[in-house]
């Protein structure tokens, strides 16, 4: 975790079993969050009962990213960066991104039964209790920042908003040895990110200072990251950090990146509590599915500087 440039990532503990609203453990990790998220955008939660299903979770990844071409390319979607997404001439990554990945019975819909057509439960039971996980940790981070800015009276409009995303990632070996891109410098563009990763780094985290910074997280820990909705949301208050994933030895790096999107057809609106004399309005209320549209039009041209800041000033 510590960089060349020895700036360390803070490790939040979400393991402690008395994390309840209102206990002494919760309000110091919110504090802890809070700060994490000003200072960086993003840090380390340790969560010791994502070691249960790492190793299932990587085999499951494994076997969807054996499979044949023909077959991953069979999940389509109109969305922008869902569906299945071959690795181009120049980034080697892979990606399989399912929407409303939360409800029960779409990773069957969505993907197992398209890929499997003769059925394949332990595929499906792997990645919604990794979904499982990653939504209960998602919703504990957020509900501790609503709380700490003093809107927690949205938190069931927002559950109700929110489009959970997983897009599971092969960045393919490469041989050179050279540093290889496998993602651009991009800033995660709805509320919030849970990613989880096998042994292999890659990610980049640019710093306030504009330094980057190399992430190396424990086995037991999820890296949460705010994206730029959410930053937005809260009146520019917080905002979403630069990354980049650069891998640089021969072996496979998997990645999941588990996403708290608002929902099409939801205005995102920041909430009168955070606007005053002194916080004039920030943001117009947007709808991210068309930001979302919007942003991925310039994307595939290489231009990833758009934001919420451009797109939504009020
Ligand atoms: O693979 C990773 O660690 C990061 C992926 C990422 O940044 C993304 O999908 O938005
Ligand atoms: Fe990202």
């Amino acid at each position: 975790m510590r960089s060349e440039t020895g700036v360390r990532l803070p490790v939040i503990d979400f393991s402690k079993q008395e994390l309840k609203p209102g206990s002494p453990d919760w309000d110091s990790v919110k504090v802890q969050v809070r700060e994490a998220l000003e200072e960086y955008g993003c840090f380390e939660a340790s969560f010791d009962k994502v070691a249960d299903v790492r190793d299932v979770l990587f085999g499951a990844m494994e076997e969807l990213f054996d499979l044949p071409k023909q077959t991953k390319q069979l999940c389509t979607s109109d969305k922008p960066f869902s569906g299945y997404h071959d690795a181009t001439a120049k980034l080697l990554r892979e990606s399989m991104m399912i929407d409303e990945a939360h409800i029960p019975g779409n990773i069957d819909r969505g993907l197992t039964n398209i890929l499997w057509p003769q059925g394949n439960i332990s595929f499906s039971k792997t990645i919604v209790s990794f979904t499982q996980l990653a939504a209960g940790l998602e919703k504990t981070v957020r509900r501790m920042l609503l709380e700490s800015f003093g809107v927690e009276k949205y938190m069931d409009e927002l559950n109700d908003a929110t489009n959970y995303t997983l897009r599971a990632i092969k960045y393919g070996r490469q041989r050179t040895g050279e540093p290889t891109l496998g993602a651009d410098a991009h800033t995660d563009k709805g509320m919030l990110t849970v990613l989880y990763q096998n042994e292999v780094h890659g990610l980049e985290i640019r710093t306030r200072d504009g330094e980057w910074i190399d992430i190396k997280p424990s086995p037991k820990s999820f890296i949460i990251m705010n994206g730029e909705s959410l930053g937005a949301w809260l009146n520019g208050r917080l905002s979403a950090p630069y990354h980049r994933v650069v891998t640089k030895g021969n072996k496979v790096r998997y990645s999941v990146a588990f996403f708290a999107n608002p929902r099409g057809g939801y205005r995102v609106k920041v909430p009168e509590e955070l606007v005053d004399d002194k916080n004039g309005l920030l943001f117009k209320p947007f709808d991210y599915e068309e930001y979302l549209q919007y942003y991925s039009v310039r994307a595939a041209r290489g231009d990833f500087t758009t934001d919420l800041k451009v797109y939504s000033n009020a």
